[in-house]
């Protein structure tokens, strides 16, 4: 399963690519803002700092307020020129899955964001959508337990062998990853400090401390000798 950082600021996705090996970026609006950047010069930086990496998606979503599909077309072909590695992320509403479907079929990638049903899921699957974004972590918190639809998405996927690629995105913690494995999701996409939480556990550093101990009380060969 593939490793998408959901962020929109520079350094922590060029760390996370250097030392973590993340195989791509998506950003939306409210990432922008966090970077305290303007828009343009966010998606400058991105496209520079991977121009020369192939199979490096980074899914930048068009801006919110368009209802148009003609509009939100023609600003994603805007922003799909200024990368090669830019994936058009586009809301799955009606005008969104009209928008995509003409931005599929001339080429231009496109990644159907703010999905919550097993249903929205199959319309960007049949456009021959790029990527698909199912969120967990905002139907989780409004106290739904959503493995199953996580789960449902992907055996309908694998049913129709869909050639969508399924993005489980707002994650919050380790076990929505790893549940998102579990399911069989193509990628998961979070937070800096959700990957960095998840590669930890208390007991690794409980562990760390138990073998530093002996390590450190292990009779030295110098003073066996003695
Ligand atoms: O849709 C995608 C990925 O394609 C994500 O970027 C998606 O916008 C985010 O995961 C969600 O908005 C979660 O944001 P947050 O609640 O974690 O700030």
């Amino acid at each position: 399963m593939k490793y998408f950082l959901d962020s929109a600021k520079i350094e922590e996705i060029r760390y996370a690519y250097k030392n973590w090996g993340i195989d791509g970026v998506t950003t939306n609006p409210r990432h922008i803002m966090n970077s305290g950047k303007p828009f343009l010069t966010v998606l400058k930086e991105l496209g520079e700092e991977f121009k020369n990496v192939e199979n490096f998606p980074i899914s930048v979503e068009i801006n919110p307020h368009l209802e148009d599909p003609e509009e939100m077309v023609r600003e994603g072909k805007e922003i799909a020129s200024l990368s090669s590695n830019f994936i058009i992320k586009i809301p799955c509403t009606e005008p969104g899955l009209i928008a995509a479907k003409r931005l599929e079929e001339e080429g231009i990638r496109t990644n159907v964001t703010l999905v919550f049903s097993p249903s929205q899921a199959l319309q960007p699957a049949r456009i021959g959508a790029k990527f698909v974004s199912p969120f967990v972590g905002w139907k989780e918190n409004s106290g739904e337990d959503t493995a199953p639809y996580i789960q449902d998405i992907v055996d309908i996927y694998k049913m129709y062998n869909a050639k969508t690629e399924i993005i489980v995105a707002a994650l919050r913690n380790g076990k929505q990853i790893a549940d998102a494995a579990k399911a069989g999701a193509d990628i998961v996409t979070c937070g800096f400090d959700v990957y960095k939480a998840s590669f930890a556990h208390p007991f690794t550093d409980y562990g760390l401390g138990v073998f530093r101990d002996a390590w450190d009380n292990t009779a030295k060969e110098l003073e066996e000798v003695k």
